[in-house]
């Protein structure tokens, strides 16, 4: 078991994060609830910073489909990084929260046209294009605002990045990009070029997430480039921009070894020299997303224990007042975490049990198996590594409400999401007149009229 950040054991056998004891967190604002440890996702971006944009003069977006809100946005402006967005969604807060737009790249297989108008009347960056359709409608509704667009083509290279394959998107069968080995991509370029109301800026391609393997992102290296020379010897045109996209794998138990950010961008780097010179090419400005890597190990989420099962000779299931609809990662790819009592972290570790959800619903489980103290309902479980693909992917499924947020900080912890409500679960809610309450007598007394 790992304890990230600022993460330690205090006098009282308690968890704390951000200074913060986890316990009295839980306490004061309630569980489930979500926290991030600021000085964690601060030191990340730094790294991530210095390795690419400083040494390397490249540009990092913070895939903000991994965790957003307006706080996490401003702590990513604050520390220098772009941001990849995928929906309008993303770029409305973005927008809310004064980040910079021209450095939020859009990406996305399918952006409506509505979203494009948004996108560029909010003078997002670039526009990832992903295939013919976006490339027809996006030059007709720039050239409707009077725009030029500036543009990256994404590329599907068929590199089979080893991840779960539904996280996997650098294979020739994906629903993302357009395709280099027969010759789809190469058209989108050449059509791209031609377009008036396009600026195409370069190429941009993604391979996964949650990888390990640096040797991944060599590959990716290698043929993105190859791909540019070919661009260059077909068209004439030299790419200046290579985004390379995200995926750099986390810890979420021993049985991820991930690289360092640095030996990631040193990998990225020295092949792409390599490669520059081999080609010769001009030097692109490089780009890359990553999302996970920054977030996952900042965050851990609270919950309180309720029921327990003990079915004898077969398992023990712990119960807990989350579940999928705070964290579905289990129930969609099998995902792994590490867990601790937060109020009595070192206590011997004597049972085997599984930490179930309250969801209606068998595959509604946080771990299977995990090996812990004894636990008695009340007592307070932190899952660790739950910042990326959390928050973001949370549900109201069985009509649950989302935790709050909470950001840690020196022994200081603030709410950047609040918990939502029962009311807010029935906001949107309309109950057309035909099925108001007073309806069914409304229509018996018609009929009692037209009976007459
Ligand atoms: C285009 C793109 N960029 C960036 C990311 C971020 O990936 P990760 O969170 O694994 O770094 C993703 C997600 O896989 C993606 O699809
Ligand atoms: N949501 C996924 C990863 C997909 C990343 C977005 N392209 C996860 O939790 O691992």
């Amino acid at each position: 078991m790992r304890l990230h950040g600022t993460m330690k054991v205090n006098s009282k056998n308690h968890l704390e994060i951000g200074g913060c004891d986890a316990v009295r967190l839980a306490k004061k604002f309630g569980t489930p609830l979500y926290v991030i440890d600021e000085d964690l996702v601060r030191q990340t971006c730094k790294r991530y910073y210095d390795s690419f944009m400083k040494k390397n003069n490249g540009l990092v977006l913070y895939a903000s489909k991994a965790f957003m809100n307006m706080a996490m946005v401003r702590l990513i402006d604050e520390e220098g990084l772009g941001l990849d967005v995928v929906s309008g969604g993303e770029i409305y807060t973005a927008v809310q929260a004064g980040f910079p737009m021209n450095k939020v790249y859009f990406n996305g297989n399918n952006k409506s046209p509505e979203e494009l108008v948004f996108a560029l009347k909010s003078g997002v960056g670039r526009i990832i294009v992903d295939n013919f359709y976006e490339l027809e409608i996006l030059n007709h509704i720039a050239g409707t605002l009077g725009k030029k667009a500036d543009i990256l083509i994404r590329i599907t290279p068929g590199i089979e990045a080893h991840t779960h394959e539904y996280i996997m998107t650098g294979q020739l069968d994906s629903k993302f990009g357009f395709n280099v080995p027969d010759g789809q991509a190469m058209k989108a370029i050449d059509m791209a070029i031609k377009m008036p109301n396009l600026n195409l800026k370069g190429i941009h391609c993604h391979i996964g997430s949650q990888i390990f393997d640096m040797q991944s992102y060599k590959h990716e290296v290698e043929i993105t480039t190859s791909f540019i020379r070919q661009i260059k010897d077909e068209t004439g045109y030299e790419a200046e921009e290579l985004d390379l996209g995200g995926g750099f794998g986390v810890y979420y138990t021993e049985e991820d070894d991930p690289a360092t950010i640095e030996d990631y961008a040193d990998m990225v780097f020295s092949t792409l020299n390599k490669m520059v010179n081999k080609l010769d090419i001009k030097m692109p400005k490089v780009i890359v997303e990553p999302g996970r890597s920054i977030i996952a190990n900042a965050g851990i989420t609270l919950y309180t224990v309720g029921a327990i099962k003990e079915i004898p000779g077969i398992r023990k299931y712990i119960s807990v007042d989350g579940g999928m609809t705070d964290n579905p990662r289990l129930a969609l790819y099998g995902a792994k975490y590490e867990a601790v009592i937060a109020n009595k972290v070192f206590e011997k570790n004597s049972e085997v049990v599984s930490i179930a959800g309250k969801c209606c619903e068998s595959g509604d489980m946080l771990i299977w198996d995990i090996c812990l103290p004894h636990i008695v309902p009340g007592d307070i479980i932190a899952v660790l590594s739950t910042g990326a693909y959390n928050y973001s992917m949370a549900s109201n499924y069985n009509r649950l409400t989302k935790p709050a947020v909470v950001l840690v900080k020196d022994g200081r912890a603030d709410i950047i999401v609040k918990r939502e409500t029962y009311e807010d679960l029935v906001r949107n809610d309309v109950i057309p007149a035909r099925l108001s309450k007073n309806s069914y007598q409304d229509i018996s007394e018609d009929a009692s009229v037209s009976a007459i």
